[in-house]
């Protein structure tokens, strides 16, 4: 695809390996999202260090490293903290005193406009960003408004006039600012990919999209970059990137089947995608695909309600359960948008949801790759390992590394090698089976083709070492080469260190045996 596809796309000339890191960059403005604000710190979005983190003692909402980072957000936190503690003597409930990440955004970005100067190069990068102004839907619009509305009450603006010092003549410009917001604001995420908050980054915001991304966005936290400079926003190439290819990102959850990206995409950024995955008819998309009812090794794309008739793509049998696997379908997206709300607040009930689903999604014979099966998993996982720290049995971690190893075997058949979630994915299966088993089964004597999973003692402690082979393998490509995969990289290369040292011990501890055993007298 050449680059002039988009209005802005942005342009390449030169071939770029897969890894490189395209462009690494402070976002124009970072806001944690609400229940992150303890625990990451608002400057550079890093954790807590030993020390932990220290808390504002005006607003008492928003909590920093050390002095130092506080100093660096002081020039906006000074009218951030004025607008939380106005927002919060009139918030309804403790809930909601503090007004959400996207209002949060929106006025950071307002006086940061208005400290930088309107004609600042700050200023214009900002207003750069395209907007869909002309072209909102309905219900957008609504959204939109409601969103001015509050994003004015939060700063304390009364009047029309109060809005021209940060750059707005209308109310029209704010609507007109917050549909830029929303077509261009990016996820912040940890090293290791949790979601903490948003930003606004203008250059990387040049990339569009793709269900098939060459270039993904990270926040690595690279050894030696100074704090100051933290976070490090980095554009890193996940594919091979030829002369004239366009630079493409993902917008959305690309594990999520075709209809579901599209609405998402339609909703929030305004376009029907036309990219490959989603043009492509003719194989089967893993997304949507389930086992062949005669369990030949082939798959199925899954019904719909349009198309009801599905048969296997090896052997070619029909499969006749349609009507079990549409109602799987339906309930287990309905199970899983219930378990996903009740996560933070109710996990007890979430993981029941979540446990009771899986099973039915696999009877109706659905792949770990299809969806909903491969995002419940992701949540069953979330709910295990949040589990594990508190109660570390050998049944429950032996159940998260069944949840593990599912997740990563899902996202293997639909995201490239390489891509940071696959990576991190498998990182955290690795982690797992390096884990201290609290009380190992005996596997001697289990013939191979009888093996459980996951097995225990030294072979379990092999399957961690490999698998953390393999995760850095494809942490070094999402996460930047050059920078040895971040933090992630870093930590899955310190877990290998330490599994090669006790595997080492393992195979002297038997090769001793096997030594005294042959010196025992006979
Ligand atoms: C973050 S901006 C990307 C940069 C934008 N093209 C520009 O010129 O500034 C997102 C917007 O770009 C457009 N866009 C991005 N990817 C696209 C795609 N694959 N097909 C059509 N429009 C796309 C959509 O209008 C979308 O709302």
């Amino acid at each position: 695809m050449s680059t002039s596809c988009y209005s802005n796309s942005l342009p390449l000339r030169i071939v770029l390996a897969l890894g490189s890191t395209l462009i690494a960059t402070k976002p124009h403005v970072t806001v944690l999202s609400t229940p992150y604000l303890d625990a990451y710190c608002s400057a550079c979005c890093g954790p807590p260090s030993q020390a932990g983190l220290k808390r504002c003692t005006r607003c008492r909402a928003v909590w920093y490293c050390d002095l130092r980072c506080q100093n660096d957000d002081w020039s906006i936190h000074k009218h951030e903290c004025i607008a939380i503690q106005r927002w919060a003597s009139s918030a309804p409930s403790s809930d909601v005193a503090v007004p959400g990440d996207a209002i949060r955004c929106l006025a950071r970005i307002l006086w940061k406009r208005q400290q930088e100067g309107l004609g600042s190069d700050w200023a214009r990068e900002i207003n750069a960003m395209q907007s869909h102004r002309s072209s909102i839907p309905p219900s957008a619009f609504e959204s939109h408004t409601h969103m001015a509305h509050s994003v004015v009450r939060y700063m304390g603006i009364t009047s029309p006039a109060e809005l021209s010092p940060f750059g707005l003549n209308s109310a029209g410009d704010l609507v007109d600012l917050i549909s830029r917001f929303t077509t261009n604001t990016f996820t912040l995420t940890t090293y290791s990919l949790t979601s903490i908050g948003v930003c606004i980054c203008p250059s990387i915001a040049l990339t569009n999209h793709s269900c098939e991304p060459n270039a993904v966005i990270v926040f690595p936290r690279t050894a030696g970059v100074p704090q100051a400079q933290e976070p490090l926003m980095h554009l890193v190439a996940i594919k091979d990137i030829g002369p004239n290819e366009q630079i493409v990102t993902a917008y959305i959850d690309v594990t999520l089947p075709r209809e579901l990206r599209q609405k998402a995409l339609k909703e929030t950024y305004n376009f029907a995608c036309n990219c490959t995955l989603c043009t492509k008819r003719d194989a089967v998309d893993p997304r949507a695909a389930m086992r062949c009812p005669k369990s030949c090794g082939g798959i199925c794309p899954v019904p719909t309600e349009e198309d009801t008739l599905t048969q296997c793509t090896k052997c070619k049998a029909v499969v006749t359960t349609v009507d079990t696997v549409l109602d799987a379908l339906r309930i287990g997206q309905e199970a899983l948008d219930k378990a996903e709300s009740l996560q933070a607040k109710d996990s007890t009930k979430a993981k029941h949801i979540v446990s009771n689903m899986i099973p039915i999604l696999i009877s109706a014979n659905l792949t770990p790759s299809c969806h909903p099966l491969l995002a419940m998993t992701r949540l069953h996982q979330e709910l295990l390992i949040a589990d594990l720290s508190t109660s570390l049995t050998q049944q429950l971690l032996d159940d998260t590394i069944r949840a593990a190893a599912r997740y990563s075997a899902g996202l293997t058949s639909i995201l490239p090698k390489g891509h940071p979630v696959r990576g991190v994915a498998l990182a955290e299966l690795g982690k797992l089976l390096a884990v201290d088993e609290p009380s190992p089964h005996d596997d001697a004597g289990t013939p191979q083709g009888q093996a459980r999973f996951p097995p225990s003692g030294p072979v379990r402690l092999k399957l961690g070492y490999e698998t953390l082979v393999k995760a850095l393998d494809e942490l070094v490509i999402g996460f930047g080469t050059d920078n040895g995969g971040g933090l992630i990289g870093k930590e899955v290369r310190d877990v290998i260190v330490r599994l090669e040292k006790e595997l080492g011990v393992w195979t002297q501890g038997v090769k001793n045996v096997l030594e005294d055993t042959k010196a025992a007298p006979k």
